[in-house]
């Protein structure tokens, strides 16, 4: 089928292809307005979106390639803007790892359902800032089939960490390189970090986009998560400050 230069146009208007290695480039789509609710809380955000592809292909040659390119094969990650990201002197962002159990499910096992929640809810009391939801992170990297497997592990005793070395894996091997990449795209000036994660400062920190200090995340602590709670801060080198 051929894609109409009426669609095409209208599609490539909202596309940018931004270099990201000498063989791949980020192509991102947005803004697009998402209105969101959960509970009592409402807000709407600009949502980007954004896909790894080769670095010779144009947006012609993405948007052609998008009906046999099986998307659904390969998790996406995508940003939530909140006010005037670009220009504002002060913004806020979290790097929220996917956690298909706590941020879908609700899962108590960890905090990280609280964590996603919180943020936006921070971000937009704040009046500016992106949450950034990467895909590619699920289970500190190991993937959503081997952390059910070290979850089988938790059950007979072993804390995160063990579980994943026992699975031959390291503690973590999550990569905000990407990340970085749109974020540098949305916008230039320094941000801050809702984290309690110093490697994810250090990201930022190794891009010269991290303002001075950052904001803590605890909360959301059950009866179910208290030990692993624990044991990123004890083996995983996690800060624990309160808000
Ligand atoms: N391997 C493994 N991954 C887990 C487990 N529980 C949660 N996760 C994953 O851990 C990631 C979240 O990492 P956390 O260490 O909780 O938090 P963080 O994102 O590093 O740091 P913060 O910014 O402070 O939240 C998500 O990708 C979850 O899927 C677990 O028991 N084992």
């Amino acid at each position: 089928m051929t894609i109409t230069t009426k669609i095409m146009d209208l599609v490539k208007d909202k596309m940018s292809i931004i270099k990201q290695s000498e063989t791949e480039n980020i192509c991102i789509v947005g803004p697009i307005e998402l209105p969101v609710k959960q509970g009592d809380f409402s807000a709407t955000f600009q949502w980007y979106n954004w896909l790894k592809v080769k670095v010779n292909l144009s947006k012609e040659e993405i948007i052609d390639s998008l009906a046999t390119a099986n998307l659904a094969f390969q998790q996406q990650s995508s940003v939530l803007v909140y006010g005037d990201f670009a220009n504002a002197d002060n913004a806020m962002i979290r790097m929220h790892s996917i956690c298909h159990t706590g941020d879908i499910f609700g899962s108590q096992r960890c905090d990280c359902g609280y964590q996603l929640h919180e943020s936006m809810k921070m971000i937009v009391e704040h009046g500016c800032g992106a949450i950034f939801y990467l895909a590619d992170h699920e289970g500190r990297g190991i993937g959503l089939f081997s952390k059910s497997i070290a979850y089988l592990l938790q059950e007979e005793g072993l804390d995160t960490v063990e579980a994943n070395h026992a699975l031959g894996f390291p503690d973590d091997t999550r990569s905000y390189e990407e990340a970085m990449t749109v974020l540098e795209a949305l916008r230039t000036k320094p941000v801050t970090l809702i984290t309690n994660n110093p490697k994810k400062l250090a990201a930022l920190e190794s891009h010269g986009l991290a303002a001075e200090g950052h904001v803590p995340l605890w909360g959301g602590v059950t009866e179910t998560n208290q030990l692993y709670l624990n044991t990123k801060v004890e083996k995983s080198g996690h800060m624990r400050e309160m808000k």
